[in-house]
């Protein structure tokens, strides 16, 4: 299966939480596709951010976007069918944070989202072996987990070759994201390794402009 379109999914882990309904409002309206909804429990990573309660608050606001719930917590499934109906489109979790990789998967189809399965940059990737036919998408992680604002580490660009390589293979519609550390000035080496969604905070959120912030990305992937 070849790439499919580009999808930008701007983390809302880096807009402003006390305005959080409109500043995802204004990044939706400025071009971003998805909106990425890091949640964190402080046991998992080391920060707490955001449950169900808000993903149903920025729905209840009026966010209609699909939202790509990145889970960071340990244990996995039972908050599950929380984020499924407060709202989620697609829900990711660590293979490691969770007691039984293909059941958490069949939970997350059974609420009815997309399921993807989240590497570290030291997770391996044998992980996939098993359940790459139970997946609707890849999140390769280019930082380590936790924090927005941090800088791409070089070696996901290989990494994303081979999880390419291993999804052409199979022939199947799984998409390949990456979050962390992704700009306009590695966007393109970034899509060029294969990647076809593209997770962005700080370079997003800390733009003056969040529409030219966007189209500059755009461009850059081709
Ligand atoms: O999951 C995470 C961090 O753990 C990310 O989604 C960050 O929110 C990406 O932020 P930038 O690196 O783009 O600033």
């Amino acid at each position: 299966m070849s790439k499919q379109s580009p999808i930008i999914a701007p983390s809302i882990l880096s807009a402003d939480f006390a305005r959080l309904g409109e500043d995802t409002a204004k990044v939706l309206a400025a071009g971003g596709d998805w909106v990425h909804f890091d949640v964190m429990d402080n046991h998992y990573v080391p920060n707490l951010t955001m449950g169900p309660m808000v993903l149903k608050a920025l729905r209840d606001y009026g966010i209609t976007a699909h939202i790509d719930v990145h889970l960071m917590v340990k244990p996995v499934d039972r908050i599950v069918p929380d984020f499924a109906k407060a709202g989620a489109n697609s829900i990711s979790f660590h293979p490691e944070a969770s007691e039984h990789v293909d059941r958490t998967l069949g939970l997350i189809k059974e609420a009815g989202c997309q399921a993807g399965l989240v590497f570290n940059p030291a997770t391996p990737l044998n992980w996939l072996d098993h359940v790459l036919d139970k997946l609707d998408f890849v999140l390769l992680m280019s930082v380590n987990p936790g924090f927005g604002g941090q800088k791409f580490i070089p070696s996901a660009l290989d990494k994303l070759r081979e999880v390419r390589r291993r999804i052409d293979d199979s022939g199947r519609a799984i998409r390949l994201e990456v979050d962390g550390g992704v700009s306009a000035d590695n966007i393109g080496a970034i899509a060029a390794a294969g990647a076809d969604t593209f997770v962005a905070g700080s370079a997003i959120f800390n733009a003056p402009d969040y529409a030219a912030a966007i189209a500059a990305m755009r461009h850059a992937i081709g």
